[in-house]
């Protein structure tokens, strides 16, 4: 008998979001983190999938950084975080904070195995966080996943022309791959002052917006640069627990509704 069904471990997931940037540090895991945390807090089953195979931080950023997974018949365990499941490479290594130098056929191989061998569960939203640019690992992602189904891919990118102009290209690579766009969301748009709250456009502000509207996507919303938030995701602690008052709170729950809505249709 297959107990694992024709969609394999991803049998009761359903709906499955890659999250993706064009370039490094603009932010994706901290969104990806914040979003995961947001549609648990509306009472939905979440699970992240972690493939930035050489910088994957969503277990400090959630805090379970030290924690490993353990194998059942089904595949792998997920690390469970409040309610929230999570699979990372993190896990498998003796020391997290080793390099992975390996060649794109290993992490491909690796990739696959992340994507059928995880035992999920039942799960509203699957949110997979995949490394910056696009790459072998994005298309073995998608091919692994295509097996199963892609419901679209969040774009995240910084308010400035350089990460847009990226971002551009990860949507050619989404229309070329078949993948729907569910929007775009625009990190770090303005800095709040973490004594009087002000959020003040330090840099230029709109970017990801005006790009949602020249390349015809949805515009989930913009995540200020707010250091109470960088400091969550340092310490490990759920930020949206924390500063639920916050307006980046506001602003985050906001983009995870409109997911949800772009998720429903
Ligand atoms: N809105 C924000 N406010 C404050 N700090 C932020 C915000 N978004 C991200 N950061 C901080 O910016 C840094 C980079 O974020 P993150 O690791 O999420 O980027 P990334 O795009 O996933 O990078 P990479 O793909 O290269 O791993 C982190 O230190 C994070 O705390």
């Amino acid at each position: 008998m297959d107990v694992k069904g024709d969609r394999g471990n991803l049998e009761k997931v359903h709906r499955v979001v890659l999250v993706l940037s064009g370039k490094g540090g603009v932010g994706k895991s901290t969104i990806t983190t914040e979003l995961a945390l947001a549609l648990l807090h509306a009472g939905k089953k979440v699970g992240v999938l972690d493939v930035d195979l050489c910088g994957p931080s969503i277990p400090h950023m959630l805090g379970v950084s030290k924690h490993e997974v353990h194998q059942c018949d089904a595949g792998w365990v997920p690390v469970c975080v409040e309610r929230l499941s999570l699979m990372s490479i993190a896990f498998l290594l003796d020391d997290p904070d080793d390099a992975i130098v390996w060649r794109g056929p290993k992490k491909t191989a690796l990739i696959g195995q992340f994507v059928s061998d995880v035992a999920w569960g039942e799960l509203d939203v699957l949110l997979v966080d995949t490394p910056p640019g696009t790459s072998d690992e994005h298309l073995a992602v998608l091919e692994n996943l295509k097996k199963h189904r892609v419901d679209g891919a969040v774009l995240v990118t910084t308010p400035q022309a350089v990460s847009t102009g990226d971002v551009r290209r990860e949507i050619t690579f989404c229309k070329k791959t078949g993948v729907k766009i569910l929007g775009i969301v625009e990190n770090m748009s303005g800095f709040v002052c973490p004594h009087c709250t002000e959020c003040t456009s330090i840099f230029s502000k709109g970017g990801g917006e005006e790009l949602a509207k020249l390349t015809g996507s949805k515009f989930l919303g913009s995540v200020p640069l707010d250091p109470l938030l960088s400091a969550s995701v340092e310490e490990g602690r759920d930020f949206l627990q924390a500063f639920p008052n916050s307006a980046t709170y506001n602003s985050i729950r906001d983009i995870a509704d409109t997911l949800l809505t772009s998720l429903e249709h």
